[in-house]
């Protein structure tokens, strides 16, 4: 433990010595002739040399810059960086564009920290940069990179993300008007600017769009021309994606003064990165799960990021292939679950060594996930440059990466075309006869144990048809050419569901409405050709037992008889999408609530009557005391009685379990003897099939009370997500917004290289597919060689709470 040296001058306390006004001026003086050195190397630089500046040493930089940038081991400056930065030193507008993973980021935060240097930058002369970002995962990871090479200097930075764990406006703009730097997402900062009196952007110097193309296309163009209002115009504007546009209209939004256009890849024979290797897949879509599955699993030990078209979709294929346990850690991400569970899943993901991660396009830009061995576009990608961005989460910066494109036939001829025109290398290869898996029984046995799972499925389904009606490209996406019955079948759904769509939507707008679903506005409904109703199917089919109670335990997602039962629909989407509530919102609910209506409904003097339920003696409701009873459940089920049992029928109306027939039907139906005999057969008939189906779940739970054993005896933590009496595990959807518990599905997850689910694989993964032309085997290639580098991103001491990321938007950037 350290301890106090006594002062030297008997005990006194010492205070520091007060710095002396001609100390304040010299040492401001020194920092002025810095600053006009610095900016004398700037004007000195020449843009049009020959031998282009390599070494981050050799820009002209300030100190703070410099030893950031060093402490982070950047010394060699990739193409990008060499030449944006010195443009950008030079106050000059840039619209950047280079490869995915090629260093866009410290292109555009080098000049941002040494525009505010040079300004000599104070936290009273308040914002004098802002980063917009799309999305707000890569905003934080901006906001980290800018922590760490702006550990130097003095400026106070925020993040702005907006999310539900976060501050409210008021809270958060408090703070924000201390800010020297923000990255944010523009829709909240939109939201600042416009609603938070105290806080403005008059003084901004600089402002950067990272994803520039996204941020500018329409989903954001709201927010964007509302957020630049606010902005001065003599500010430097600079722009950087991979897929970057030269829209003059873009341009003149920002009002842009002759930008400098920084495309280092340009003239390269490809628009992605050397060092990735691109296959496609011909897959029908009704054999996409299977193939997805035979991938992962010959692929146990690499880290894999699943691209898949909506967060529904993402949530079937995570929730069903965890059940089915394929022996890697499985983490799902997507835009409707809460923030804090975004943040904890991506930092899971980046500091997992094998694991496969399920996910929507939020992840699809810029996200710096390390080591990514493959990428799989297990749903087509809306554009080129989606699948550009996608593919780019592997192969970044030095390292190797691998991606697959999945492709029904229908999609293959158009989405090569596009392809090809956009100079995208890609090879189609197959799949090994002998890698081939059909998952189709095992997700048909857990949609009917598991109703939830069947409702997860139905609406995955239902928001992957609905996307593929609204692609704007029709020579890529053709609704009519899917099997959609087959589709259905491979999730395990008892049947297709019935879809309406909407006229006149436009996939991009229904993509930047968070809260607003996939449908919207008034217009009239169609139902599409190629999507059949259930009801016409039946009758040309011969129908199982188990369609039979497949459809009986689908009443409570998909008949129109419960809606008119109850009413009203009430969707407990965690997602909260309402457009499926016309097929899917409808809750079985005979409760209290109903009571209140009945009892409210009642005569008009003070005694109200309330019919009994199943034909029970009516409540008669004459004091307080007995009203009050009728809102408890407990003492109503007394006055109930014993439930009635009912069956339904096909058509989903209710009966009783056995009915009288009328003399008359039960005399044409046949003599007394031959009606018993073909009942009692009957029956007999139903209690073998119960028992078949008794038999199957006992045999389903030794299975799992035998995979449980084992884990515990390889001494790995077991995470029962199923019931206690070893039931079929159920679905925790607590990490979205429907106010389940986030720490419930948090534990619910496996932890990467530790999990119950990552069976530790027996045999070394085989190559996983063949080359299409010469059946020879693609070669697995090695695990990054970047690895060991040092540029592995760690998020160790990250903040895991918007609390958190708050606490650091407070402090300075001093590391
Ligand atoms: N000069 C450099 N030296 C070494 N590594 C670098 C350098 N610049 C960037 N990197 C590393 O390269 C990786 C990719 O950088 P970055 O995320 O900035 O790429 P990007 O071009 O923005 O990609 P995307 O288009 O996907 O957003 C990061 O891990 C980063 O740390």
């Amino acid at each position: 433990m350290a301890t106090r040296a006594r002062p030297a001058n008997g005990g006194k306390p010492q205070f520091p010595r007060k710095r002396s006004t001609t100390d304040r001026l010299q040492k401001r003086k020194r920092e002025q002739d810095e600053v006009a050195d610095l900016q004398a190397r700037v004007n000195d630089l020449d843009l049009k040399s020959t031998t282009p500046i390599t070494k981050f040493a050799d820009l002209p930089l300030s100190e703070p810059s410099a030893a950031g940038i060093s402490a982070s081991h950047f010394t060699t400056l990739t193409e990008i960086q060499a030449q944006a930065i010195p443009l950008a030193l030079k106050g000059k507008d840039i619209l950047g564009a280079a490869k995915t993973g090629s260093g866009k980021t410290l292109a555009f935060l080098i000049p941002v920290l040494e525009k505010l240097y040079r300004a000599q930058w104070t936290e009273y002369d308040g914002l004098g940069a802002l980063i917009l970002s799309p999305t707000r995962e890569l905003a934080l990871q901006i906001f980290d990179v800018l922590r760490k090479i702006g550990r130097k200097h003095a400026f106070s930075a925020g993040l702005v993300i907006g999310g539900k764990a976060g501050f409210s406006l008021k809270e958060e703009a408090e703070r924000l008007t201390r800010m020297n730097i923000l990255v944010c997402t523009p829709g909240r900062m939109k939201q600042h600017l416009e609603q938070a009196a105290s806080f403005n952007a008059d003084n901004l110097q600089i402002l950067v769009l990272d994803e520039a193309d996204r941020i500018m296309d329409m989903g954001f163009q709201r927010e964007v021309d509302q957020l630049v209002e606010h902005l001065p115009k003599d500010r430097q504007t600079l722009m950087f994606s991979a897929t970057q546009s030269k829209k003059v209209s873009d341009l003149a939004r920002l009002s842009l003064k002759d930008p400098e256009y920084v495309s280092v890849h340009e003239a390269a024979s490809h628009a992605t990165p050397t060092n990735l290797q691109q296959h496609y897949i011909v897959t029908p879509l009704h054999e996409k799960l299977d193939t997805l599955y035979g991938f992962i699993k010959a692929n146990l030990k690499s880290k894999i990021i699943v691209f898949l078209s909506s967060g529904k979709q993402v949530r079937f294929a995570y929730e069903s292939f965890r059940h089915l346990q394929p022996g890697i850690p499985l983490l799902h991400l997507h835009g409707r679950q809460k923030q804090t569970a975004r943040l904890e899943i991506t930092h899971r993901f980046t500091s997992a060594k094998y694991s496969c991660l399920f996910a929507t396009d939020v992840v699809a830009r810029g996200i710096d996930f390390p080591a990514v061995d493959w990428v799989i576009q297990a749903d087509c990608p809306e554009d080129v440059d989606t699948y550009i961005h996608r593919v780019g989460r592997t192969a970044r910066y030095e390292s190797n990466g691998k991606a697959v494109l999945f492709l029904d036939p229908s999609e293959e001829d158009g989405m090569l075309k596009k392809l090809e025109a956009k100079k995208i290398p890609i090879e189609r290869v197959n799949v090994k006869e002998n890698k081939k898996k059909s998952i189709q029984n095992s997700l048909q046995n857990m949609c009917f144990q598991n109703p939830d799972l069947k409702y997860l499925g139905q609406k995955a389904f239902i928001s992957y048809v609905r996307a593929i009606q609204y692609q704007n490209d029709k020579s890529i996406f053709n609704l009519k050419k899917l099997d959609l019955d087959a589709f259905s079948k491979s999730m395990g759904l008892p049947g297709t569901p019935q879809i309406k769509f909407q006229k006149g939507e436009d996939v991009k707008k229904l993509k930047n409405a968070p809260r607003q679903g996939m449908s919207s506005g008034s217009e009239s409904e169609m139902d599409m050709d190629g999507v059949k109703k259930p009801k016409d199917k039946k009758k040309d089919q011969v129908r199982t037992k188990y369609d039979k109670m497949f459809e009986r335990t689908n009443q409570d997602v998909l008949s129109s008889h419960y809606s008119k039962m109850v009413g009203k629909a009430g969707d407990d989407d965690d997602e909260g999408d309402d457009s499926d509530e016309d097929i899917l919102a409808v809750k079985r609910r005979l409760d209290d609530a109903d009571l209140d209506n009945e009892a409210s409904k009642g005569p008009t003097s003070n005694i109200k009557v309330v019919e009994g339920l199943g034909g029970q003696d009516p409540y008669v409701i004459d004091s307080k005391r007995r009203e009050k009873a009728l809102k408890s459940k407990k003492k109503m089920a007394k006055f109930k009685g014993m439930p009635t049992k009912m069956v339904f029928d096909d058509e989903g109306n209710a009966h009783p379990l056995y009915e009288m027939s009328t003399p008359a039907d039960f005399q044409g139906a046949g003599a007394a003897d031959e009606q018993r005999q073909a009942f009692v057969e009957d029956e007999s008939k139903k209690v073998l099939e119960a028992d078949v189906d008794d038999k199957e779940r006992v045999r389903q739970r030794k299975r799992e009370k035998k995979a449980k054993r084992k884990a515990l005896e390889r001494g790995e933590s077991f995470v029962n997500d199923g019931d206690e009496d070893g039931g079929a595990p159920q679905l925790v959807s607590g990490d979205d917004d429907d106010g389940h518990d986030p720490i419930a599905f948090m534990r619910s997850l496996p932890v990467a290289g530790e999990d119950s689910d990552a069976e530790p694989p027996k045999k070394k993964a085989k190559k996983w597919f063949q080359q299409d032309d010469s059946d020879a085997d693609v070669d697995e290639q090695p695990r990054k060689k970047q690895k060991s580098k040092g540029k592995v991103f760690k998020m160790h001491e990250e903040p895991e709470t918007l609390e958190d990321l708050e606490a650091l938007a407070t402090g300075l950037l001093d590391g």
